[in-house]
């Protein structure tokens, strides 16, 4: 298939009537203006999201597979900043950093990296607090039976 067009929000926002709907999702450009009837969720759902990046709505959503898999369906382009490697590859990867992405993968790292050393102390402290009681009561106990 042929290289997709490249395209950035400021073109995509004009796209957002009912005869004429686009939106964004995971990187993708879909032209979603044949499926508003269609769609299970109805096309209000998709007309608010019309001219934008959906990908948050669509995930939160919880879309089956073949939701997913039929994004390629409707595609006429790519975002600005987003490749894709294969046309069937609906992998995203970024070549350029504009401002979304940057804050999807600002949002990824702090996600990553913080909760495991909060977790690994959530899961000790207790513990030695608690050692340290049974063992003070356990001598305490000892000391004052003699
Ligand atoms: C081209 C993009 C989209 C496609 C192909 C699509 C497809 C589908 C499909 C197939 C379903 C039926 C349930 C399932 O299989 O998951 C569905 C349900 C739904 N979709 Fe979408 N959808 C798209 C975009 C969106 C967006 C952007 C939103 C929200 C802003 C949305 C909201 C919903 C809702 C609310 C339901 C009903 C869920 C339910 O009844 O539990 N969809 N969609």
């Amino acid at each position: 298939m042929a290289e997709h067009s490249v395209f950035t929000l400021s073109q995509i926002a004009q796209h957002k009537s009912k005869k004429d709907c686009w939106l964004v999702i995971d990187g993708r450009v879909l032209n979603v203006t044949r499926f508003l009837e269609e769609h299970p969720g109805g096309e209000e759902v998709l007309l608010e999201s019309a001219g934008k990046d959906a990908t948050k709505e669509f995930k939160d959503i919880g879309h089956s597979k073949a939701a997913q898999n039929m994004l390629q369906k409707y595609q006429v382009g790519v975002l600005q900043g987003y490749s894709f490697k294969k046309d069937a590859d609906a992998k995203v990867t970024s070549t350029d950093e504009p401002k979304t992405k940057k804050e999807m993968s600002a949002f990824a790292i702090k996600d990553d990296s913080v909760p495991k050393f909060a977790a690994f102390l959530e899961f000790f402290v207790p513990i030695l607090v608690a050692g340290s009681y049974f063992t003070y009561r356990y001598l305490n106990a000892g000391s004052s039976m003699v």
